[in-house]
């Protein structure tokens, strides 16, 4: 998907929601439990209900991974479910030689047929550029992650600077906007101001909001730009939100409430 696709749809949709499904098999209803293909069957539901509200989905292929075979299977069938014209995002953090990442690459979007995918950039240029080769296709890179472990090393200064800073105008110079975006966390709000002035026009990933307590506000009002410049996502908060048979009405619920707020900051950059 282009980045302009991507514009107008979150213009069409007055959203910038990404959905995780970060489909946990032990917080499926009761009643999906015992279905065959439970996990498909559970993010089915949640799609239905959900995909007029948001412009992404963010599959964390973690949670599918830990089933082996069939895991990958429902991973298939859910990204083939989400309809063409909303943005798919394989949250696998992947990075590695050259060579390794461009087989990477071609099991996120070839294989399978994601739009982008999270790649932590620690091994350098030559472990993020195979996943910038392809066209239509995002890298979407660590910068500020919304973790305790974020002050470990993004937070240490190399000279003047943060890590996260350096990686973020090094990274900036690899891609475009077009191509290239970065993860920045919600709960990181005391530096957003600043990291907007480092990449002024590329998009954000943004995890942390509900569940990790970070703020759709505070990010909007701090970070967005002429484009929007944002996708905010919300796994927990949405996918689990009854943890009931009427799970997918209750997700819809939650995300309306994300669009709705997510309308009002969006009116204010158009006027
Ligand atoms: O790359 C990510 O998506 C990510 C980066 C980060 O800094 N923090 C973070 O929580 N995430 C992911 O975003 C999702 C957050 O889930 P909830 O806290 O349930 O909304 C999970 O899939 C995390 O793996």
């Amino acid at each position: 998907m282009t980045r302009q696709q991507l514009v107008e749809q979150i213009k069409k949709k007055k959203s910038y929601l990404c959905v995780g499904l970060d489909t946990d098999i032990t917080k499926i209803p009761a009643h999906l439990q015992s279905h065959p293909d439970a996990i498909f069957e559970f993010n089915k539901a949640i799609i239905d209900a959900t995909k007029d509200l948001c412009v992404s989905y963010k599959i964390n292929t973690a949670f599918y991974e830990a089933h082996g075979l069939k895991g990958w299977e429902a991973m298939q069938k859910t990204v083939e479910y989400i309809p063409q014209e909303i943005f798919t995002i394989a949250d696998a953090k992947r990075g590695d030689i050259g060579n390794t990442s461009t087989q990477y690459a071609k099991a996120f979007f070839e294989a399978l047929p994601f739009d982008s995918i999270t790649v932590a950039p620690y091994m350098g240029e030559d472990s993020v550029a195979p996943f910038l080769e392809y066209n239509g296709k995002w890298a979407i890179v660590l910068g500020l992650t919304s973790n305790k472990g974020a002050s470990d090393f993004e937070l240490q200064k190399t000279g003047e600077a943060y890590l996260y800073e350096k990686v973020l105008s090094t990274v900036s110079k690899w891609g475009s906007p077009e191509n290239l975006m970065f993860v920045i966390g919600a709960t990181q709000a005391e530096e957003f101001t600043n990291i907007r002035k480092i990449t002024p026009d590329h998009f954000y990933l943004v995890p942390g909001v509900g569940a990790q307590g970070g703020s759709l506000k505070d990010i909007s009002e701090k970070a967005m730009n002429k484009d929007c410049g944002l996708l905010v996502n919300a796994s927990r908060a949405i996918i689990y939100a009854s943890g009931k048979e009427d799970f997918a009405d209750a997700a819809r619920k939650v995300a309306q409430e994300y669009q709705q707020e997510m309308a009002v900051y969006l009116d204010r950059l158009n006027n």
